[in-house]
């Protein structure tokens, strides 16, 4: 290049530059975000990196390199692992906890083999009593599981000696991944201050300890506690009785995130002791066997854990559908029982002549079907493929000692050792209080498969029992009545459907009784072929909802066209059966429906069928879009007041007409009155209760027997008209759980 042209040069770049500049920018800024891009994906690659090893660093070492401040949600990785880094912290620095994010593990639920079950006691002790039951304890568990190589020889500590951040933060050092670890924790209560109240303060303090996760024991398998305490000084729980173990078992339940593997027990010291903590010590051994097994503890339903109880169950007797929206309905084959279209439907009420149909019939409740899932959905157990079983919200209520239904303070049933189930979901109404509405199918016949009946008894009792057992971490359910509650004593065929639809069922009564399982049937006087052939029943009802034809068809709105006339030969079939039935008119009275001027109406009815008894009750408001679209709103549920009027206005019609019968019985607390014949009432006293083993012994006797055979004592007092009828060895309860007062 010579001068001249080096002179040019700078005019030629001006030249190039003004020719091209767009495209020079262009480029530049592409190569521009390119090498930013680069950077960016660089550096990401680079923390991922880091972050991964610093995890892994600090799953393998033994001094956590990050701390992260406790969410409530934060759980331990594991047992070890909370220990250590207890431990490292303790003595350098305030305790720390890893925040990873909760997994609700068990010890077998990691995917661990369990090897070994170590059993810890906790006891406290002023006076020494209850060491020497813990020791009793510990003796008794170490010979009965001696030979489960599993099961590690019981550890028992004095909670005055033991170093709280042992055993009360985390889980013991020697709990490794491979071994459960359960707390049996025995404690005295001490209405003044001892190292009780330390240990109650302690356990709060660490469950409101934001450092701590808030269930620092739920690596725990299980834990269950039992309290001594003085019934002649404290009568009650309210009034102190057995208050610390109370306090400490609710605290365990929200440390250990509700592994309550059995209900807390109580004894009282001058009493009853020995035989609640046999009780509550076999249903431990029973756990334990379990979780050496590897078991787990079982589907049971966890404690709530809190402190201060919820009221979980509605004061309503029966249960809402859990689902009380509208629902859009569901066209199958076997979700909408009443459409099928069956080419020869079987009159069940014919069922011997069943074989001469072609077609196989279907199951009534398919595994598949949304009845099936809606049902399951609600609680139900579906046994076979058309019977159920569930327990009633009373059940509950019993085993947390809140009250039995109005069948303990009429006829002697304890709750808690009742069995509601039913062997037909079909019904043949679909009365307008029927909360199961939009689930149950309905139907004129019977068109189904039919289940032998040994099937759908032991379908029931099994369903019925793994219910129960689900019942065990539940807040509140008492250790007593829980063990009661493993043996039924009483069926009630009334759950949903029509019970005396199923063809075999006195096959199926005959097996319940074989069991000393008493029965209450209730059916709907639509079947009088069947109420005519029912064998024995401990007591047979029939629902009477309406008292003339058009209150009938308005309330029940029955499938058979001549439903009315089914009625009427039902009456006069249960005039006959009450010789040997104890018979039972059930009615449900429904403001606006069923009540105005209806008593002369009713007693018609009871002349024609001179029932044993008549229960008088009003309706429970379910809620469903079916009560609604009936016209059914609060505001036809009757007061107690209501209900009283009207049973006094119905003794009055019946003394008119030469019936005597009068109130024997009443429970307030579910609007229940129950009306009896007076030959009933005898030296004094009313006498609704019935004699359940001298019922058996009739049955068993295999000879001709009547209701007057098997009565029992007299009606309690407490029970009597006036009284209220509410267990007084129970506690009434609000929605809260806490303790309400009866007006009467
Ligand atoms: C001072 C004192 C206070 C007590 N307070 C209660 C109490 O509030 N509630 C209760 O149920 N029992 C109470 N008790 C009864 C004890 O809990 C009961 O006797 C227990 O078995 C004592 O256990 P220990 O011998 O292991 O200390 C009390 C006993 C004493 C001596
Ligand atoms: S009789 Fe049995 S099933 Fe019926 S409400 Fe009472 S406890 Fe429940």
């Amino acid at each position: 290049m010579n001068l001249n042209q080096l002179h040019e040069l700078p005019q030629e770049l001006l030249y190039i530059w003004h020719a091209h500049r767009t495209g020079i920018l262009l480029a530049a800024g592409i190569l521009f975000a390119i090498v930013r891009l680069g950077l960016h994906w660089r550096s990401n690659r680079i923390d991922k990196y880091v972050l991964k090893h610093e995890i892994i660093d600090k799953t393998s070492d033994d001094t956590p390199r990050r701390s992260v401040v406790a969410q409530p949600e934060i759980t331990p990785v594991n047992t070890q692992e909370t220990t250590q880094t207890t431990n490292a912290t303790r003595t350098k620095e305030p305790r720390r906890v890893q925040g990873n994010k909760s997994r609700k593990q068990t010890p077998n639920q990691d995917g661990d083999v369990l090897e070994h079950l170590q059993i810890y006691i906790f006891y406290f002790t002023l006076g020494g009593s209850t060491k020497a039951y813990a020791e009793r304890l510990a003796a008794n568990l170490n010979g009965a599981s001696a030979t489960n190589q599993k099961i590690l020889p019981v550890e028992v500590h004095d909670l005055a000696e033991v170093d709280y951040d042992d055993y009360f933060i985390t889980p013991p050092k020697s709990a490794q991944r491979s071994t459960a670890s359960v707390y049996l924790i025995l404690l005295p209560s001490y209405n003044i201050d001892t190292e009780l109240s330390n240990f109650l303060s302690h356990m709060e303090d660490t469950h409101n300890d934001f450092r701590i996760d808030t269930g620092s024991l739920s690596t725990l398998a299980g834990y269950s506690v039992f309290g001594f305490g003085d019934r002649q000084e404290w009568p009650t729980e309210a009034q102190g009785y057995c208050t610390q173990a109370v306090e400490v078992d609710k605290w365990m339940a929200k440390l250990t995130r509700r592994k309550r593997a059995f209900p807390l027990g109580t004894g009282d010291i001058r009493k009853d002791v020995d035989q609640r903590l046999q009780e509550w010590q076999s249903g431990v051994e029973g756990i334990l066997a379990d979780l050496a097994d590897g078991k787990g503890l079982g589907e049971g339903v966890s404690g709530s854990g809190d402190a201060v109880e919820s009221g979980d169950e509605d004061d309503t007797e029966e249960p809402l559908a859990s689902d009380s929206k509208p629902r859009r309905k569901v066209r199958s084959d076997a979700g909408d029982l009443e459409d099928i279209k069956v080419p020869i439907p079987v009159d069940f009420t014919s069922l011997g002549r069943s074989a001469a149909t072609t077609n196989a019939p279907k199951a009534m409740v398919p595994k598949s079907s949304p009845t099936y899932a809606s049902l399951t959905k609600q609680g139900y157990t579906i046994v076979g493929s058309h019977s159920g079983v569930k327990i009633c919200r009373w059940t509950k209520s019993a085993l947390r000692g809140r009250g039995s239904c109005y069948k303990y303070s009429f006829y002697g049933i304890n709750s808690h050792l009742c069995m509601e189930a039913t062997p037909s979901l079909s019904c043949s109404n679909k009365c307008v209080f029927c909360w199961r509405h939009g689930t149950n199918p309905v139907g004129t016949t019977w068109r189904w498969e039919v289940d032998e009946p040994d099937l759908v008894f032991e379908g029931m009792k099994a369903g019925h029992y793994s219910k129960i057992k689900m019942m065990r971490g539940v807040p509140g359910v008492r250790s007593e009545r829980f063990a009661e509650a493993m043996r039924i004593r009483h069926c009630a065929l009334s759950l949903v459907g029509e019970p005396i639809f199923y063809p075999h069922i006195n096959a199926l009564l005959a097996m319940l009784h074989a069991e000393h399982i008493s029965s209450f049937l209730v059916c709907n006087a639509q079947h009088p072929d069947q109420l005519a052939a029912l064998g024995p029943v401990t007591q047979l009802y029939v629902s009477i909802d309406a008292s003339n034809k058009e209150s009938l068809r308005k309330i029940d709105r029955p499938l058979h066209r001549d439903f009315w006339e089914r009625f009427i030969r039902c009456m006069d079939i249960l005039r006959e059966k009450r010789f040997t039935h104890r018979t039972v008119f059930r009615l449900t009275l429904v403001k606006g429906f069923n009540i105005d001027d209806e008593a002369s109406g009713y007693a018609d009815l009871v002349e024609r069928a001179l029932p044993g008894f008549i229960e008088v009750k009003g309706v429970t408001y379910c809620g469903t879009s079916t009560a609604a679209g009936a016209g059914l709103s609060m505001q036809n549920v009757p007061f107690y007041e209501e209900v009283s009027a009207f049973v006094l206005a119905l003794e009055k019609e019946l003394l008119r007409r030469g019936l005597d019968y009068g109130i024997g019985a009443e429970h307030a607390h579910s609007c229940c009155i129950l009306l009896a014949d007076r030959k009933r009432f005898f030296r004094g006293r009313w006498h609704t209760l019935i004699d359940y083993e001298k019922f058996f012994q009739c049955v068993e006797s295999k000879k001709p027997f009547s209701p007057e055979d098997y009565i029992g004592e007299a009606t309690p007092e407490w029970a009597a008209w006036g009284k209220g009828g509410f267990d007084p060895r129970d506690v009434r309860v609000d929605r809260k759980g806490k303790p309400k007062v009866v007006e009467i």
